[in-house]
This record gives C-alpha cells, sequence and structure tokens, in this order.
C-alpha cells in the first residue's frame, strides 16, 4: 500500500500482567478521517501514546508514511508527520495565541523555536513561510478573532481548538485527536465537526478518539472499534452502526 500515511500491524502492548492491545491492524490514507471507538479501557489512549511514541509497543510494527518508527522519539516522529492532541490542554497562559500555534509550528524549521515566535529570525523565507501557515490555521480553527489574545484568557473551548491548531503547525501528515469533544457543547462540537473536515479536505489524515457518537458518525470515513484491547470491528459508520457485536459491547440499540 503505497497511499498510506499510517499503517499498524499486529500492535501489542502490555503493562505487567495487563494487555491494552492485542494483535491490533488498520492503515490511514491521505485526507481520511478514522475514528477509533471503544468502551472505557478498551485500549484507545494506549494505541494513541504507542503511535505517538509516549512508549514502546510491545510487539508489532507502525509505519509512518513507508518508515518504521519504531524506538523513534515523539519528536522524530512529530518531525515525521505525526502530530497529536491530549486530553488536557497543555498551552503557555501568558503566549497569545499566534505565539502557541507558531510555536508549534518551529519542530519544522531550523531556527531556534524561539527566534521564530518573537521574530528574530535568520531565515527570513523560512519564517515568513510560517507565519503565512499560522494565519490559515487560524482562520481554519476559528481562532482568528483571539489570535493576539494571550492564551490563558480565551475560553476552554477555544483553548481545545488551540490544541488542534498547534498541532496542525507541524504540518503533520496524520493528527491524533484524542477525545477532541470533551467539554464541548453543541455549536462547538459542530464548528469541531467542520475544523475535522476541513483538515481532512486538505489532504491531512485524521486519527480521532472520541466517545461522542454523532460526532464520530458524522465525521468518520471509517471506524475502527476495540473492546478488551482487540478490534472488533472496522467499517464506514453505517457499518458499525449496524454491526452487532458494536452495539452489544459499546453503542447500545440507541445511535
Ligand atoms: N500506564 C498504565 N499502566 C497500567 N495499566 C494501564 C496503563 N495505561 C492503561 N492501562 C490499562 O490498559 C487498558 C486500556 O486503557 P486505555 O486507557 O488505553 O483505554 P481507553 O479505551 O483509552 O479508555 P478511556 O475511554 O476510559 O479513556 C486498561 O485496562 C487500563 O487500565
Amino acid at each position: 500500500m503505497t497511499d498510506t500515511v499510517l499503517e499498524v500491524d499486529n500492535l501489542c502492548k502490555s503493562f505487567g500482567g495487563v494487555q491494552a492491545i492485542r494483535d491490533l491492524s488498520f492503515a490511514v490514507s491521505p485526507g481520511e478521517v478514522l475514528g477509533l471507538i471503544g468502551p472505557n479501557g478498551s485500549g484507545k489512549s494506549t494505541t494513541v501514546n504507542a503511535l505517538a511514541g509516549v512508549f514502546p509497543a510491545t510487539s508489532g510494527r507502525i509505519m509512518l508514511c513507508g518508515t518504521q518508527v519504531q524506538g523513534m522519539t515523539e519528536h522524530a516522529r512529530v518531525a515525521m508527520g505525526l502530530a497529536r492532541t491530549f486530553q488536557t490542554a497543555s498551552i503557555f497562559p501568558e503566549f497569545t495565541v499566534r505565539e502557541q500555534i507558531t510555536l508549534g509550528g518551529t519542530v519544522t524549521l531550523t531556527l531556534h523555536p524561539l527566534a521564530s515566535v518573537f521574530g528574530l529570525g535568520r531565515h527570513a523565507s523560512e519564517d515568513e513561510a510560517l507565519h503565512e501557515r499560522v494565519q490559515e490555521i487560524l482562520d481554519l480553527t476559528g481562532l482568528a478573532p483571539v489570535a493576539e489574545q494571550t492564551v490563558g484568557t480565551i475560553s476552554s473551548a477555544q483553548q481545545r481548538f488551540l490544541m488542534i491548531a498547534t498541532a496542525l503547525a507541524a504540518e503533520p501528515r496524520i493528527i491524533l485527536l484524542d477525545e477532541p469533544a470533551a467539554g464541548l457543547v453543541s455549536h462547538e462540537r459542530k464548528m469541531l465537526s467542520e475544523t475535522i473536515k476541513a483538515i481532512r479536505d486538505r489532504g491531512t489524515a485524521v486519527l480521532v478518539i472520541e466517545h461522542h457518537m454523532a460526532l464520530i458518525m458524522e465525521v468518520c470515513d471509517r471506524i475502527v472499534v476495540l473492546n478488551f484491547g482487540s478490534k472488533i470491528a472496522e467499517g464506514t459508520p453505517a457499518e458499525i452502526r449496524n454491526n452487532r457485536a458494536v452495539i452489544d459491547a459499546y453503542l447500545g440499540e440507541a445511535v
């Protein structure tokens, strides 16, 4: 498969006696939104952490844009095109929104991160390209109106969009979104689904973990379902919604 951003083969992760992921395999293509769903404790966060390099997988293979990334640091994986957000916002409250996003983009530059944030870059052309990219991301994530506000003064919902914006600034080939809708109200979730679709439309792959099923069913092209660390189903939202094993393990009859 040459047209694959991320390919996961027989991934396993154990914590002592707990097998958190068992023989998990799936692939994500450019411009595709893949949902990873399942009950609490089914292995979703463990999967994202293993992909991002927070800890090594126990066995199996992770291919990012055709390169095996086992053993690589988190930072190396970001530089190779894998970015992520976290369930909790990690921010610099004294930075402006624009500065924090710019900092997220400096992983692709050769100059010092803070040199770019404070306009001290010696590499003027790449610095200028980054500033253009940051403006595009501010527009895409709806953060342009608060671009010059300090991060500590924006709403918690805007901080969640800022996490996505900061990850996007690294120009990822794939972005991993860990429960992006947590704490958002209805109109903010609508903005989130529009943002996810806009990211996909730029050709960036998206892997999204989420408990909010209406959002998952709306934005995902395909869904992988985990239960007790194993994949129990994979398919389109319509297929997953009607899958008896998924209904029994997770969805119930209401979706
Ligand atoms: N660092 C750890 N040490 C020991 N066990 C862990 C660790 N991290 C996760 N686990 C266990 O691995 C299993 C999978 O947990 P994980 O957090 O990946 O599930 P999840 O699907 O993300 O759950 P949730 O929806 O509640 O976030 C659980 O049994 C959990 O207790």
